[in-house]
């Protein structure tokens, strides 16, 4: 009651009680719960006694970028550890992970993800999802399953080529994409929140309640770091350089982490995208696409396409793939932010979902797909200034390049060439179903039909 926090606006018990945050944590309902609180309060609400959540433009430059990177990630990261190792992403100082991401940053540069060889590894596998379409003729097309298949095909190209999984096309490397793809991050990790909350009690939990393992992608994954002729643009040809001072089980942890942040994320970003489009009050959008894509050449750049662009953003707007709270530290000596002083050690965040919805005057009518927002000038700053589906900062996302890369070679592959429409037999619900940090479609299935322009 004392606390500077006392003055931040949130309901009476959140004062009190982290309860009410964790219980909308483990029922999966904590983004639509702090979603309806900014409705309620306004940009600055108190989630809890330590806890408080943000969604101004001022607040995610202070929050995330401040210094470069922002301020530190809290120990929930360390959920996301891989082979038990720490990777750049479960990494949560600001120091450890500066040195790591050097690593990194030249293999993701769009620079490299331009260059021809990782280009046509991608278009490969576009035209393997489209040979799929044309193949189902007048039947439907789950594109969710096919969409993560594109994309787990494409990242571990990028990482292992001339290794890399062919699971549109592979029997064996459909079943590394199925067990990435089908599980539930919260329901099958309960027992790393409740290790992470309930430290003392994570020796009684009983064995129901541990995760499914997945033996197949960790053998694939120790398979394919264990290559010793890689190419030279490659992510695994970087970090097995000696100057990179990883062990081999380093450099493993990386690249799963890595397959696992590129296959839901630009897996259900492209589904969410081509269900909009498909959808029969947003046929006009889809023929717009299709009249840029026809009028322009083959060979046009991605930047010439500001159609193309224009409905990516808005996509990754409406259903940020990662839509929920990424929560950070105050450091020592308190920070101001938003007009509010904040104590030192203070978890605060933002989350995607509602950063994108909660300012009618950036995006009016916040709920609507509309690509065309994005054409306007006026406005252009502010706008790009609040999206936030790839985060900001030197923590924001490291393959957001390689991500917008396969997602602008995807729709102009598809939508170049064929016409899509919701199939008649798509019971699946495209209702956001939150996991421990990401969500993908409720009913994880999209049957569209495809007809040839
Ligand atoms: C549409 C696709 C994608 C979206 C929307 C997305 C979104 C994000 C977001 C929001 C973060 C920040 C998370 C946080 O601070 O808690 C992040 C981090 C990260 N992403 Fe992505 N991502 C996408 C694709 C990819 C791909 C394809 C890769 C790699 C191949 C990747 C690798 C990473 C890594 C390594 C981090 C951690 C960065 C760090 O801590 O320095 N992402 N991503």
């Amino acid at each position: 009651l004392v606390s500077p926090l006392s003055k931040v606006p949130g309901p009476w018990y959140t004062r009190f009680t982290s309860l009410w945050i964790k219980y909308q944590e483990f029922t999966a309902n904590r983004r639509e719960s702090i979603h309806r609180l900014h409705q309620v309060y306004g940009p600055v609400v108190r989630l809890g006694p330590n806890e408080v959540s943000f969604t101004g433009s001022d607040a995610i430059k202070e929050i995330y970028a401040s210094g470069g990177s922002g301020y530190d990630k809290t120990e929930f990261y360390t959920l996301f550890k891989q082979f038990k190792t720490k990777t750049l992403f479960s990494t949560l100082s600001k120091d450890d992970h500066s040195k790591r991401k050097r690593l990194f940053a030249e293999r993701y540069a769009m620079t490299n993800v331009m260059k021809a060889r990782p280009l046509a590894a991608i278009t490969d596998r576009a035209m393997a999802f489209v040979s799929k379409c044309t193949e189902a003729g007048k039947k439907s097309v789950d594109v969710y399953v096919l969409l993560h298949c594109y994309a787990v095909d494409c990242v571990t190209h990028f990482m292992f080529s001339p290794g890399g999984l062919k699971s549109l096309n592979i029997e064996k490397d459909f079943e590394i994409m199925k067990e990435l793809t089908y599980h539930q991050s919260l329901q099958m990790k309960p027992e790393s929140l409740l290790a992470y909350y309930l430290p003392s009690w994570e020796p009684y939990f009983p064995k129901f309640l541990y995760p499914r393992s997945a033996p197949k992608t960790n053998q694939f994954v120790l398979d394919m770091a264990a290559q010793t002729q890689v190419e030279e643009y490659t992510l695994l040809e970087k970090l097995k350089r000696k100057e990179s001072g990883l062990e081999l089980m380093q450099a493993a942890a990386e690249c799963k982490d890595h397959m696992a942040a590129g296959i839901d994320t630009t897996g259900d970003g492209l589904c969410f995208l081509m269900w909009e489009l498909s959808r029969p009050h947003n046929l006009e959008f889809q023929e717009k696409l299709q009249h840029e894509l026809k009028s322009s050449s083959s060979d046009a750049s991605f930047d010439s396409l500001v159609y193309l662009d224009a409905v990516i953003k808005e996509a990754l707007r409406c259903s940020p793939p990662i839509p929920m709270s990424l929560p950070r530290y105050v450091p020592a000596g308190g920070r101001l932010i938003d007009r509010y002083f904040i104590p030192a050690q203070t978890i605060v965040s933002c989350q995607p979902y509602t950063v994108h919805r909660s300012c009618e005057e950036v995006f009016p009518d916040p709920d609507r797909f509309y690509p065309d927002r994005w054409l306007d000038a006026k406005g252009a700053a502010e706008r790009n200034r609040h999206f936030f589906a790839f985060a900001v900062g030197g923590r924001g996302c490291t393959g957001k390049n390689l991500a917008l890369v396969e997602m602008k070679i995807l729709v102009r592959e598809v939508y170049s060439r064929f016409t899509t429409t919701v199939a008649p037999d798509m019971n699946g619900s495209m209702k956001l179903d939150d996991q421990i940090i990401s969500a993908r479609p409720k009913g994880q299935t999209c049957k569209l039909t495809f007809t040839e322009i």
